[in-house]
């Protein structure tokens, strides 16, 4: 079987560890460390392809739940998959479902064969399971896809958290049998276990004896404190082979993002950019903003002085803050768009202090200036 996705390692941080690589994927091979922007709807709300081509984006997230709802994988795959349906020709990864029926649907109940729950939209009820979670994602085309799991509530008791990450094992192993398309795309693994070292040590020698072409690292972003994630990543991310991609899930504020890559994670996602950008927050080099304030009212400069983005070099805070407080979706563009950008930019900026052996240092400034230091 020849894979379709390929991780290769170019360096190593001797400052802290952390990994620079180029994901190889069928649309194209692209650095990482990298940040993925979500497009769970096939979107990457109020953004255009070419924005997110122009600002340096190479893979994109979209949703199999949300999807499967609307408009129906069926006719995704009629349109000729997730890339032409969106105009998109760079990488994209399609999330199994199962954490949005989890975060999403009431009324669910998790059985071995699956999944029952109820379309968070109209109260229908549906079942999802591991085969057909891979049976939507074969039909969407992403490059790569991911095993449907289950992602536990934080906290968890340790019960209840061995049993599921017993049962997201048995899970991987039908997602790699149902898999129709294994060499267009790429099946990633999820390492799930919560904050307990032995559990995520079971979970990850499950997945990696599956010998999947990548990993994600599940179950974290879940509202535990960053102390918790860091210290969950210091010993899960050692138990992943070196030579293959390891993603961390829903992790997107740039603290976790840096704190991430030190501790040897290439790919990260997050909604925040553009959920906080619809609400009028900022992250800027010299930490957020929330352009609502009235102390923008009359500032005529741009949402950060050390960024070159169209929003940066087109139009000031005041003039944003009036289109947030009016409502005008051109405003959400300009904030979406900056923060997408801010986060890309982050993560080239990462790249560069791997390459240069002093990412602590950077880690060090950034986090002094954004005021990450601060008590
Ligand atoms: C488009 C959204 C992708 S990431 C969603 C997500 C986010 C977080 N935080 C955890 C998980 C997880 O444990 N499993 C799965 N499948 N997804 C997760
Ligand atoms: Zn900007």
């Amino acid at each position: 079987m020849t894979t379709p996705i390929r991780f290769e390692l170019i360096k190593t941080c001797r400052q802290t560890g952390a990994r620079l690589g180029i994901l190889h994927t069928p649309h194209g091979s692209f650095e990482t460390p990298m940040f993925m922007p979500v497009g769970t709807l096939a979107t990457v709300k109020t953004l255009s392809p070419e924005e997110l081509k122009t600002m340096g984006a190479g893979v994109i997230l979209s949703n199999t739940y949300h999807l499967w709802l609307r408009p129906g994988h069926d006719i995704v795959a009629e349109a000729g998959g997730l890339h032409a349906f969106m105009n998109w020709d760079r990488g994209i990864l399609t999330d199994s479902g199962g954490f949005q029926v989890f975060s999403l649907s009431e009324f669910r109940r998790i059985e071995e064969e699956g999944v029952y729950f109820r379309n968070h939209l109209n109260g229908d009820k549906l079942f999802l399971s591991p085969e057909k979670a891979v049976e939507i994602q074969n039909a969407l085309g992403a490059d790569i896809i991911m095993a449907f799991d289950e992602c536990p509530p934080y906290p968890a008791t340790y019960e209840y958290m061995k049993q599921s990450i017993e049962r997201t094992s048995r899970w991987a192993e039908r997602c790699l049998k149902a898999h129709r398309r294994p060499n267009e795309q790429g099946l990633f693994g999820i390492v799930q276990g919560g904050e307990y070292e032995d559990l995520r040590r079971q979970s990850a020698r499950d997945l990696v004896s599956l010998d999947f072409p990548g990993y994600a690292v599940g179950g974290l972003s879940v509202g535990e404190p960053k102390e918790v994630m860091n210290r969950v990543l210091e010993f899960t991310t050692p138990l992943l082979p070196a030579d293959k991609p390891r993603y961390l899930m829903g992790v997107g504020s740039p603290d976790s993002l840096i704190d991430g890559a030190i501790r040897g994670i290439d790919m990260f996602d997050c909604v925040l950019p553009t959920r906080i950008g619809r609400n009028g927050t900022v992250m800027t080099s010299e930490g957020r903003v929330v352009i609502k304030n009235a102390q923008y009212a009359r500032d005529f400069s741009p949402l950060d002085p050390n960024c070159d983005c169209y929003t940066c070099r087109n139009y000031t805070r005041a003039y944003i803050r009036h289109l947030i407080k009016c409502d005008e979706t051109f405003g959400i563009r300009l904030t979406s768009y900056h923060n997408v950008y801010f986060l890309i930019k982050l993560m080239e900026q990462v790249r560069q202090a791997i390459r240069e052996d002093r990412l602590a240092d950077f880690r060090e400034e950034f986090f002094e200036r954004y005021g990450f230091n601060k008590p």
